[in-house]
């Protein structure tokens, strides 16, 4: 309205100038002092006018958006909460990571037990791993079975380009779930916030962080908030959002195996009409490397596509043609491809495994054929102890369970693959520092000085080889002459796909059962070994 009025009085006040302006040039009265001061106040006002006008329609109003936009963006999403119905026996697999929470979930459900003792509640754990591997499903199931409160936000939510709203919306948060206590705030994709700070510093993100600091530090006993982080990628966090009294328990949700794909299939498939020739165990085996939730995927597809053919339950061609279409998006091989694949990666595991087994260092946890990251498959080892000395043997053996994949495979198939390129990595930088730091070659005491690095590149070269090679004969023996036990475990990991200590030694049976140890809970100390 206040608009339109000085925009109708700007137009008047041009007209009248134009006017004067018109009469003036056409022969009006020159020495005429009033006329001329009437002229220069006439102009002086359209132009005010004129500017006040242009401040009213852009700047002024710009600045009104940007407060209630400011303000919209404060009080956006967070304070929306659910009590999920999700329980534990929702998710499937996961045994591992469901045992640890049951800790958790006992606290908050007994908080007083544990507040009698002085015990604090566990109040930051970080989820991560792969995508639909079941984090956001997981974190509100710990909500549903502790029948708390359960705040789910995303990361990037917080990122906004006003300073401080990001910040506020952390505070809003938790106010809101120490309201509704017991409660569980779930933070997916945690990196958007928590990424290291350095580099590309952002003022608001680094204000939104601080601000999840402050409030993970802040909250009193009497306050049963629990915070799920989740990320696909740990190495980007900042540390001080993984110290202890913050994020400090950190659980690895990987990729199902077999056994674990049966599951969640199971899961998927209970409310849904199957046919006869349907065979949960076999779709698992069949889809090997997807996660959970390419399997929701799989069984919701086959549903629609069974719709589609007017049938009325769901038969296994239907799976099938579902599995293709989902391997032909994720662009995974064919799955003849897939099965030789499996084969080879099943005897490089098994090699690492065997070797360490043989010459036993560390324990082996856990060998795989699961991917995961851009490994085809893995192995954990324990250290036995803190090392912080190691022998020229022990480095030796090292080099050996790293070599022993690429020499499984050499043994079985006569072909190398591309499979071992971290090994090999791993295998020369072991023996660049024997050679040129630890002093441990014919070359003997040698600094890790650049000018002497140069002179010597030849000989540090020849050295590096004749440790790489003798090693990897000694590799390639021991294999030779436990090649039974290398199909067995092989063969084993074809078809359950993971094996723990426990399971390896038993498949091993009385060869060498050095490594008595039972394996420990996941922790982020662990090596993994890529293929
Ligand atoms: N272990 C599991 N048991 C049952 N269903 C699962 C499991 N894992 C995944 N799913 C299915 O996949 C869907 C997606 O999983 P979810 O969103 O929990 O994955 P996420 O790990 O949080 O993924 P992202 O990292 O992409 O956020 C779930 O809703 C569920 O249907
Ligand atoms: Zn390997």
């Amino acid at each position: 309205m206040k608009k339109k009025i000085i925009f109708m009085l700007f137009l008047i006040f041009l007209a009248l100038t134009i006017v004067s302006s018109f009469s003036f040039l056409s022969g009006g009265d020159i020495n005429n002092h009033f006329a001329s001061r009437d002229r220069l106040l006439l102009i002086g006002v359209t132009v005010f006018l004129f500017i006040y006008y242009i401040k009213l329609d852009k700047p002024f109003q710009y600045a009104h958006a940007t407060i209630n936009e400011k303000k919209e963006a404060e009080q956006k999403s967070n304070e929306i909460f659910t009590k999920p119905k999700v329980t534990f026996e929702d998710v499937a697999g996961l045994e591992e990571v469901k045992e640890e929470l049951i800790e958790v979930i006992d606290f908050i459900n007994q908080v007083e037990k544990y507040q009698k003792m002085g015990a604090k509640i566990p109040k930051g754990i970080l989820f991560y791993g792969p995508p639909g591997t079941g984090k956001t499903l997981l974190a509100s199931a710990v909500a549903g079975e502790t029948k708390s409160s359960f705040f789910s936000a995303s990361g990037s939510e917080f990122v906004e380009k006003y300073v401080g709203v990001g910040a506020k919306r952390v505070r809003t948060l938790f106010e809101k779930a120490k309201k509704e206590s017991p409660s569980v705030i779930f933070i997916d994709e945690i990196d958007a916030i928590g990424a290291k700070r350095h580099l590309d510093s952002n003022n608001e993100k680094d204000q939104t962080l601080n601000q999840l600091l402050v409030e993970l530090d802040g909250f009193n006993t009497d306050q049963t908030v629990v915070v799920i982080g989740a990320t696909n990628r740990l190495d980007l966090l900042d540390e001080a959002l993984l110290r202890p009294g913050r994020f400090d328990r950190h659980m690895f949700i990987g990729n199902p195996n077999v056994k674990a794909r049966e599951e969640i299939l199971r899961v998927h498939t209970k409310n849904k009409p199957l046919a006869l020739d349907v065979k949960i165990e076999d779709l698992a085996k069949k889809t090997h490397g997807m996660s959970g939730a390419h399997l929701s995927n799989v069984a919701n597809e086959a549903a629609i596509i069974a719709v589609r053919e007017n049938q009325t339950t769901i038969a296994i061609k239907h799976f099938e043609q579902a599995i293709e279409r989902i391997i032909a998006g994720l662009q995974v091989k064919n799955p003849s491809v897939l099965l030789k694949e499996k084969q080879i990666v099943s005897y490089h595991e098994a090699g690492h495994a065997l070797i360490a087994k043989i010459l036993n260092t560390d324990i082996v946890q856990k060998v795989s054929i699961i991917p995961r990251g851009q490994a085809l498959g893995y192995v954990l080892h324990m250290p036995q102890e803190d090392r912080y000395i190691m022998t020229r043997e022990e480095l030796c053996s090292k080099i050996m369970v790293m070599l022993g994949g690429r020499a499984a495979e050499e043994l079985i198939f006569g072909h190398l693959s591309t499979g071992a390129r971290d090994d090999l990595k791993k295998v020369i930088d072991i023996t660049m520092q024997m050679v040129c730091e630890y002093g441990m070659s014919d070359l003997g005491y040698m600094s890790n000085n650049p000018t002497m690095m140069q002179v010597l590149g030849q000989d540090i070269n020849k050295e590096m080889n004749k440790i790489i090679d003798d090693c990897y004969e000694i590799t390639q023996q021991h294999l030779k002459t436990y090649k039974n036990q290398l199909e067995k475990v092989a063969a084993a990991l074809m078809d359950r796909e993971t094996l723990n200590n426990d399971e390896l030694s038993e498949l091993l049976g009385d060869f060498l059962d050095e490594a008595k140890d039972s394996p420990k809970p996941l922790d982020s100390d662990k090596e993994m070994e890529a293929v």
